[in-house]
């Protein structure tokens, strides 16, 4: 049994401490909404009511009371909150395991890399791969990949989360897992807005491969493996989202391709949508190490503003006939 903080009690915080009270482990959650608190301490999750909250969670808006408290702190905010909701705390010497996905707009950096900027000596772990959080807190089966350094770390962090219906790979390629579930969030709101416009199943699915090819061609310029691409964190997690209602970043798309603004869009969803903000750092490393994205590129216009049809149109139509791989 440990005691594990979760930073973050959204959706998928609460979703991951349902699911670590289930395994025995104390959980202290913190979060800057006091009804989403009151509500954990009331031992009633705030999102699922057909889902039961085990014993063993409590809840607080005192970050230190989370810092002090835990054996194991497992990050769950939104990207872009990270740096500032931390940036007094001393993580120094703490296992911090980042469910977050996406890449902070202002830096361009992975999460573990905006960590180590905060703390130098903390250690950074990441859990990704397809799972939604309504799924996980209601139990049902789901497999993810968790990556890191130290190989002991990884294998104690394993064998927290563990169960018969979570399965946890394990992998040394930090960077190319954090990419995975960062970069597959843009591609996601493509394949929405092409749903969105009725482009149909042949569309999605090339928007899918070619989305992977993105992904993969940034990412190794980025220091990841190619191999980890093709695993749960990139390809089973864009597969998931890129086809799916459940995912915030592929409904933005969608609604974007029926017509709503980003505004309303935003509005409608009410959660966090972490390819908006991933995309604005995706084109810029793309600038900066000369790597085409041709599908960042295009969301990215969309979220300007520009008509989704026109953009769509120019994707199909502008690259000139070339090879699938060169
Ligand atoms: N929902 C899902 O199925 C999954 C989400 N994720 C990732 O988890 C991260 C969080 O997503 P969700 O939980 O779904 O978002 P959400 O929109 O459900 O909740 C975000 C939570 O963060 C809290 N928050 C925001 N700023 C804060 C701050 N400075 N201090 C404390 N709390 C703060 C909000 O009060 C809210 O409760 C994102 O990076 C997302 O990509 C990853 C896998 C699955
Ligand atoms: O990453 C997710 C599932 O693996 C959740 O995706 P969305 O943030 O698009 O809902």
């Amino acid at each position: 049994m440990a005691r594990i903080g979760v930073l973050g009690g959204g959706r998928w915080g609460t979703a991951l401490s349902l699911h670590l009270a289930r395994q025995g482990h104390q959980v202290l959650v913190f979060d800057i909404k006091s009804e989403v608190v009151e509500s954990l301490r009331r031992g009633q999750n705030p999102y699922w009511e057909d889902v039961d909250t085990p014993k063993g969670i409590d809840a607080t808006t005192e970050l230190l009371e989370v810092i002090g408290f835990s054996q194991v702190l497992l990050l769950a905010l939104p990207v872009q909150s990270i740096r500032e909701a931390l940036k007094d705390v001393d993580l120094n010497g703490k296992k911090v395991v980042s469910a977050s996905k996406g890449l902070e707009v202002e830096t361009s950096l992975r999460v573990s890399q905006i960590l180590k900027e905060i703390s130098p000596h903390c250690e950074v772990m990441c859990l990704s791969g397809p799972s939604f959080a309504r799924e996980v807190a209601k139990g049902l089966p789901t497999a993810v990949v968790l990556a890191g350094e130290e190989e002991e770390s990884l294998r104690y962090v394993q064998s927290l989360f563990f169960s018969p219906y979570f399965r946890v790979y394990l992998s040394t390629d930090l960077v190319g897992v954090e990419l995975g579930g960062s970069l597959k969030n843009v591609v996601a709101i493509a394949c929405g807005v092409s749903d969105g416009l009725g482009f149909g199943d042949n569309a999605r699915a090339a928007l899918i491969t070619r989305g992977l090819a993105e992904m993969v061609r940034l990412g190794e310029k980025l220091g990841a493996k190619r191999e980890t691409f093709y695993g749960l964190s990139g390809l089973g997690d864009l597969v998931l989202t890129a086809t799916s209602s459940q995912s915030r970043n592929y409904t933005l798309g969608y609604l974007l391709g029926k017509g709503h603004s980003l505004s309303s869009a935003l509005e409608k969803i009410g959660q966090v949508v972490e390819g908006v903000h991933t995309v604005m750092a995706v084109v810029k490393l793309s600038q900066e190490l000369d790597v085409r994205a041709p599908i960042s590129y295009a969301v990215y216009r969309l979220l300007q503003g520009e008509d989704p049809l026109q953009v769509a149109h120019q994707l199909l139509m502008n690259p000139p006939p070339h090879r699938e791989f060169e």
